[in-house]
């Protein structure tokens, strides 16, 4: 693996690594290099994700944020392999980059090794349950089924392990509810079961696509909390995914902002919300609800809408929605697209601004109003 100058400014999570006796840091359990996923449509060439770098040790949760259609599932479903699994769209994507989990890499292996990791080292669980629960067979049944897929076990070992699971994820009378099917389960149950299927194997990664969205505020953060509990429980790697920056901010250790399908800023994640460098991150901490104000305060949404990943402006992706666009000279928003730069402590971001420029907005016109 070479490394590029982008690489050096990986988040935190991946410069924790211990350097080992030999001197040599060892490689981050996650971790992905110039990831490109392109599909071919009809109306042109889609960018879903252009050019994404970033690492994750286990134990640690990053945090993925972007607006709709900023390339935050097509990010995850490439680290399960996912684009490949259906025939008709493996003519239609293109892949490149690397992506390494645990020494393997996966974009260039072959599908099925890619498949047998799945469920056993990584998992995922998604915003509707009866998306990943099939409606016709009971809980239980289903986690038995993904447990002995990878665990030569007769159905009663399997059966016992589903009902720990379900224990575990806080289902009350798990030895009564196994047997019940995923429409007698209420919503955050049902979220639950997919996060009891989804780790019934232990696995060393778990992604997490906008897993409390489809629920009211108290079961959003028992869900939250969960995933935190099995995560020290467990060690796993998470990656949480999701649209509202006050979902992530306490949870995960580092955050990774998308925009247009590629990374406007990343970092610890105190430093990505407490300091961020980026108009577009200023935009999404604007736009997140607070329990502690009215709701007409929010005070600078991002206006406009997210770009076109088939005609992506030219410059800077985010410079027609920028307040700031004009600050650069030379018209060098509308020109130059920028590179993620360092700007210590593992906080990166792509802007024209310099770094006292945005720190003085941040601070003067941006922080005084959330
Ligand atoms: N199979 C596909 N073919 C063509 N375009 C696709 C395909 N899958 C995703 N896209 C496009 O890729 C872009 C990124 O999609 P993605 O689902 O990753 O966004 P997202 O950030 O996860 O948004 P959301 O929060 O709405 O899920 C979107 O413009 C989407 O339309």
């Amino acid at each position: 693996m070479t490394d590029s100058s982008e690489d050096k400014t990986e988040t935190a999570a991946a410069g924790s690594a211990a350097a080992t006796t030999t001197g040599k840091a060892p490689a981050p359990f996650l971790q992905v290099r110039d990831l490109k996923v392109h599909f071919r449509t009809d109306d042109g060439l889609v960018k879903s994700v252009d050019g994404l770098n970033f690492s994750l040790e286990k134990g640690k949760t990053l945090g993925i944020v972007g607006e709709s259609g900023s390339g935050k599932s097509v990010t995850s479903l490439a680290v399960m392999g996912l684009h490949r699994a259906s025939r008709q769209q493996r003519s239609k994507v293109d892949m490149s980059g690397e992506i390494w989990l645990d020494g393997k890499e996966l974009v260039s292996a072959d599908p099925d090794q890619v498949r047998r990791l799945r469920g056993r080292e990584m998992a995922m669980i998604f915003q509707d349950p009866l998306s990943a629960l099939h409606p016709f067979y009971s809980v239980g049944s289903q986690i038995v089924e993904a447990y002995r897929v990878h665990n030569d076990v007769d159905k009663k070992t399997a059966r016992k392990r589903a009902i720990e699971m379900l224990d575990r994820v806080g289902i009350p009378q798990p030895d009564k509810r196994v047997d019940d099917h995923p429409h007698q389960f209420s919503g955050g149950m049902r979220q639950r079961a997919m996060i009891a299927m989804a780790l019934v194997n232990n696995p060393e990664l778990l992604i997490a696509d906008e897993p409390t969205t489809a629920l009211d505020v108290t079961v959003q953060a028992q869900i939250l909390d969960l995933i935190r509990d099995l995560q020290k429980e467990f060690g796993s790697a998470v990656i949480i995914i999701t649209h509202d920056l006050g979902v992530v901010a306490e949870l995960a250790d580092d955050l990774l902002v998308m925009y247009g399908g590629r990374c406007v800023e990343r970092g610890p994640a105190e430093k990505v919300f407490y300091e961020p460098q980026h108009p577009y991150t200023w935009g999404l901490l604007g736009s997140m609800p607070r329990i502690d104000r009215e709701q007409t305060d929010r005070l600078i949404p991002v206006k406009g809408s997210p770009p076109s990943l088939i005609n992506v402006p030219s410059g800077c992706a985010f410079n027609p929605r920028c307040p700031y666009a004009e600050v650069p000279k030379d018209n060098l928003t509308r020109t130059v697209r920028p590179e993620l730069r360092e700007a210590g402590g593992g906080h990166s971001s792509a802007c024209h601004m310099s770094q006292e420029e945005r720190e003085r907005i941040w601070t003067e016109e941006i922080a005084p109003k959330l």
